[in-house]
């Protein structure tokens, strides 16, 4: 069983690359989903969110006003550490609970989306493979913009927010570049399916050998015990 860390940077393609995967039957676990459920009304997270930013960030109903959220933190690095302070660890407990059913229905492997992924010290050591789906950072932020309506100054800032796209490349293991057409990224994302299955295939050689180590050390220990009795 193994992680695998797909991450990339603002509108550069995870969601694109995670809804192929998904058709070909992968396990794919999305920390901005878990983002939105953690905040939602009547979680810790969200009495947090209120005790810190005020009742302005909330809308009418009570719940997050997640565009006036997204416009303070990323003009305001001290307050996107806040939020990210108060986030991200029921973001993490609720993925590790997600990928622990997952191990239990059988699935051989977990890819978990982490949009923070390179960013964070630590996420990386537990992932057996890290993905990169890398757009280059013209055509991200005019599909931001797009995306989001956002102005050009808007979609800067969020780029901003995040290590830039280039200085992720050599820190991953596998990258899918989704800055052409789709098709294209489809066929890449099929290469890295295939590759992903096949690092399955060592599991087995793994475990035989496991088994064997085992058998000769029983094996030693009794032709030991024999000679001493
Ligand atoms: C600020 C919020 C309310 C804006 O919500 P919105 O619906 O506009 O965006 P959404 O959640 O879909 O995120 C879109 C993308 O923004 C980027 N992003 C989101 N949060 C952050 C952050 N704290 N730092 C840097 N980039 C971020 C990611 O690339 C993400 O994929 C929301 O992103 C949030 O709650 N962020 C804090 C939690 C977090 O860090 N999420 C990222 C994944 S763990
Ligand atoms: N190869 C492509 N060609 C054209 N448009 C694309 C391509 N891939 C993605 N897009 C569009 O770009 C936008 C961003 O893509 P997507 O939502 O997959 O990125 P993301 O990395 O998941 O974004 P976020 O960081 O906000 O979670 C979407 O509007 C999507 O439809």
């Amino acid at each position: 069983m193994f992680l695998v860390g797909l991450s990339g940077g603002i509108a550069s393609g995870k969601s694109t690359v995670v809804s192929i995967l998904r058709e070909l039957g992968c396990a794919v676990i999305d920390a901005d989903v878990i983002a939105r459920q953690v905040v939602q009304l009547g979680t810790p997270a969200h009495s947090q969110i209120v005790f810190h930013f005020g009742e302005e960030v909330l809308l009418k109903n009570g719940e997050l006003d997640r565009d006036k959220m997204a416009a303070i933190i990323f003009s305001n690095p001290e307050k996107r550490a806040l939020l990210n302070s108060i986030t991200h660890p029921p973001i993490r407990r609720a993925m590790l609970r997600q990928t622990l059913c997952y191990f239990f229905l059988g699935y051989k492997y977990v890819i978990l989306d982490i949009p923070l992924l390179f960013e964070s010290k630590t996420m990386t050591r537990y992932m057996k493979h890290t993905v990169l789906v890398y757009c280059d950072p013209q055509t991200q932020v005019e599909r931001l913009m797009r995306r989001s309506s956002l102005s050009r100054e808007g979609a800067l800032k969020r780029l901003a927010a995040q290590l830039p796209i280039d200085s992720k490349l050599p820190l991953a293991d596998h990258v899918i570049d989704n800055s052409g057409d789709r098709e294209s990224t489809r066929r890449q994302v099929l290469q890295l399916h295939h590759r992903l299955k096949s690092s399955l295939g060592y599991l087995p050689t793994r475990i035989a050998a496991v088994t064997v180590a085992t058998g000769l050390v029983v094996l030693m220990w009794s032709l030991l015990r024999r000679m001493w009795q």
